[in-house]
């Protein structure tokens, strides 16, 4: 549904992951999407799609409200200045993953920085191109805005309005806190899971066949686009080696500490334990951190588990009972054992509420331990 302020003409340029998506979330809200990709392929998918048309060569006939440059971090520099020599929009901006190395590209490369609006949404995939792309991949999701000096405040509201119409929600920051944070919690992390999975790549068919849910996790991202990643990584080199340095720390004495308990003495092998226990509490302490939707910490939220039969439908009917009894449900997951008929559905819910959900859902026949 449209909001007024929603941007009414958007242009596309860089029609893959991130492009598409954001084409796709607009389109939902009735904009006009113009999308360009110098891949023909990856443009014609696009478009095919549903995302919107292509942009004409000789660019739009009149400049459109915003326009997003979705296109890998080297390329960004040049792509602002060619779509500004074109007139392409009145307000720019763009997703790349890092901050700071591309505004300085833009300032040195003579780009107008007042109309232009440095942004990330804090939403991905692990799957390139337009085919991965989704409408709702940034439904709740942060989208930081890192406007320079020299942005121009009308422009900074206009991508504002361009992320709350994606269903994200803006955070203004500074490019080099960006930076730093998200080598925190975004580009430190893909190494670390890169590094876990090509271990992998040297397993045995036993190993792999015993693989579970928890290599999974910690891989997952490791199937992200090497040549992506790569330019990432070495546009924001000392953040992530900062925190590299740090978890190659915690690593190193996990391993010498399990290698001098295999033979230590008690005392050792007390001291060795008391290592290895605070790293795995820190661990704890440190995921726990996390926010969960909208930025509400995940332990802010009290969890009701209820044991669900297997069958069509009962979900459904206990989302129902949840909405009957007012209770709003922030997030939900379910463990599932393969073969089991019952599962276990864990509902997040604001702690005020947990008690009268478990009572309602206990009175309407489910089992929820206490
Ligand atoms: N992959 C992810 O999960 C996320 C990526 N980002 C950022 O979004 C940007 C795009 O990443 P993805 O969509 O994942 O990549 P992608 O590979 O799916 O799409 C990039 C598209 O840009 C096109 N392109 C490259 N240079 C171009 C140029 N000079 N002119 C026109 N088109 C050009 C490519 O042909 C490709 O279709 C990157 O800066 C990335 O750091 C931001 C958030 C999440
Ligand atoms: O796959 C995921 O879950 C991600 O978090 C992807 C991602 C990749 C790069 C970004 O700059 C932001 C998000």
């Amino acid at each position: 549904m449209e909001k007024e302020g929603d941007p009414r003409r958007v242009v596309i340029v860089g029609a893959g992951l991130i492009g598409t998506s954001i084409a796709l979330a607009m389109r939902e809200r009735g904009a006009e999407v113009l999308l360009a990709d110098h891949d023909e392929v990856a443009l014609r998918l696009a478009v095919e799609i549903g995302a919107g048309s292509a942009l004409p060569e000789d660019g739009p006939d009149e400049p459109a409200d915003i326009a997003v440059l979705a296109v890998p971090v080297a390329a960004l520099g040049a792509t602002l200045r060619a779509a500004q020599k074109r007139g392409l929009a009145h307000v720019y901006t763009d997703v790349a993953s890092v901050k700071t190395r591309p505004v300085l590209d833009a300032m040195e490369l003579g780009c107008d920085l007042r109309g232009f609006v440095p942004g990330h949404p804090l939403a991905g995939r692990e799957r390139s191109g337009p085919a991965a792309a989704r409408a709702d991949l940034f439904l709740g999701r942060p989208w930081a805005l890192c406007p320079t000096p020299a942005t121009a405040p009308e422009a900074l509201g206009a991508v504002r309005a361009l992320a709350r119409a994606c269903g994200a929600e803006p955070l203004i920051t500074e490019a080099t806190e960006h930076d730093r944070a998200v080598a925190l919690v975004s580009h430190a992390p893909h190494v670390v899971s890169a590094a876990m999975a090509a271990r992998l790549g040297e397993a045995d068919d036993v190993a792999l066949a015993l693989a579970g849910q928890g290599v999974r996790d910690v891989t997952r991202i490791a199937a992200g686009d090497p040549d992506l990643w790569t330019g990432i990584l070495g546009a924001n080199p000392e953040p992530v080696a900062d925190v590299l340095e740090a978890v190659a720390t915690d690593l190193a004495v996990t391993a010498s500490v399990l290698r001098a308990g295999a033979d230590a003495g008690q005392a050792g092998a007390e001291a060795a334990a008391g290592l290895l226990d605070d790293l795995l509490r820190r661990g704890n302490t440190g995921r726990a951190r996390i926010p969960g939707k909208h930025g509400a910490r995940a332990s802010s939220y009290a969890v009701v588990s209820v044991v669900v039969p297997d069958r069509p439908g009962e979900l459904a009917l206990l989302f129902q009972a949840a909405g009957v009894a007012g209770v709003n449900i922030e997030d939900a997951t379910i463990e599932h054992s393969p073969g089991l008929p019952v599962g276990v559905l864990e509902l997040s819910v604001k702690p005020e509420a947990a008690e009268g959900l478990a009572d309602e859902l206990r009175a309407r026949g489910w089992s929820v331990p206490r």
